[in-house]
């Protein structure tokens, strides 16, 4: 039997995580065993948690799919057939990744007995697609493609918008997309029957291939708390990162606090939650035109020993 293959696609939080959690789920309920291969832009990964472990769990670090690690893709693919038993695989691609790379990956003849391709669904924040015109070309450019390709859209963060905008977000995915499924979710729940149960997918459309290398300057930092954080300073340290900071996500050790407090950004929104157990204090930070150096620095200013 070959193994179904979903690609999750979607710019930087907007909501891939949360849907793959539904998503592993509804296999869950239906008896189907998943794997998930998971990509992440930074060294360490922080979204690995969101898979119980008796789920099969491959990560490729530092590097989006797209530019720096396909031939590392297609090893881990390998690698996963030979040694773990699915019947569905999910891969989740960094918000930063142009799912099409992958499919060709999937699509290869290497796997072509082995996977059948069930399409790309695509999760698209909808208050960061109103709010667009703040980012860059190229991310505007990347945006674009992964609504493009997808054959399921969620249009997610339906809690951040009214119905006007609701309706006019619909109508500018269905232009840039008519063929895709348009599902409207908060918290990306979405029933999952119609996208199990569509048909495989033998060729891509014709896309642009030279758009896909064009490159992002997205980068990553990684910084990892090794003493304690007063809550106050580090909110007035996210309420002075520029907007270029798209993504933050990582486990900040507060100060009182038992446990390292998960913390969560996207797009202008910070959210902290309290974790149940000892997490690694790693801290992922993502933008464009990153300064690397002077992060790093007033993130030691604030962590204190
Ligand atoms: N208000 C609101 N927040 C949401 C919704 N869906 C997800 N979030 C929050 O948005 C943040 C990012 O969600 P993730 O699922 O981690 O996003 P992601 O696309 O996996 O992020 P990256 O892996 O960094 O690209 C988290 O804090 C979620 O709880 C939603 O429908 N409404």
């Amino acid at each position: 039997m070959k193994k179904e293959v979903f690609i999750l696609s979607g710019f930087l939080g907007s909501g891939k995580t949360t849907l793959l959690k539904e998503v592993l789920q509804a296999l869950k309920n239906e008896n189907k065993k998943p794997a998930v291969l998971m990509n992440e832009l930074g060294s360490v990964s922080i979204d690995s948690d969101a898979v119980e472990e008796d789920t099969a769990l491959r990560e490729l670090l530092d590097g989006c799919i797209c530019c720096t690690i396909s031939e590392k893709l297609e090893s881990q693919l390998q690698e996963l057939l030979v040694n773990e038993q699915f019947d569905v695989l999910i891969i989740e691609t960094t918000g930063a990744a142009h799912p099409v790379e992958v499919v060709d990956s999937i699509l290869s003849p290497l796997f072509a007995d082995k996977f059948e391709f069930k399409g790309i669904i695509t999760v698209v924040d909808g208050k960061q697609w109103n709010e667009r015109s703040h980012y860059s070309p190229s991310v505007l450019h990347l945006m674009r493609e992964q609504i493009k390709h997808a054959q399921f859209i969620i249009a997610n963060k339906m809690d951040l918008m009214n119905e006007m905008e609701q309706g006019m977000f619909v109508y500018e995915l269905q232009q840039l997309n008519p063929d895709a499924k348009v599902y409207l979710t908060n918290y990306s729940k979405v029933s999952m029957e119609d996208i199990f149960s569509a048909g495989p997918i033998r060729e891509i459309d014709e896309y642009d291939k030279a758009s896909i290398g064009q490159h992002l300057s997205l980068q990553a930092v990684v910084y990892t708390f090794t003493g304690e954080v007063e809550g106050e300073e580090f909110e007035e340290w996210v309420r002075q990162q520029p907007e270029t900071i798209y993504r933050m996500k990582g486990y900040i050790p507060l100060r009182g606090k038992k446990y390292p407090t998960m913390f969560q950004y996207s797009y202008g929104m910070p959210l902290f939650m309290p974790a149940d157990m000892k997490y690694k204090t790693n801290f992922v930070i993502i933008g464009e035109g990153i300064h690397k150096t002077d992060i790093i620095q007033s993130l030691e200013e604030i962590d204190h020993s």
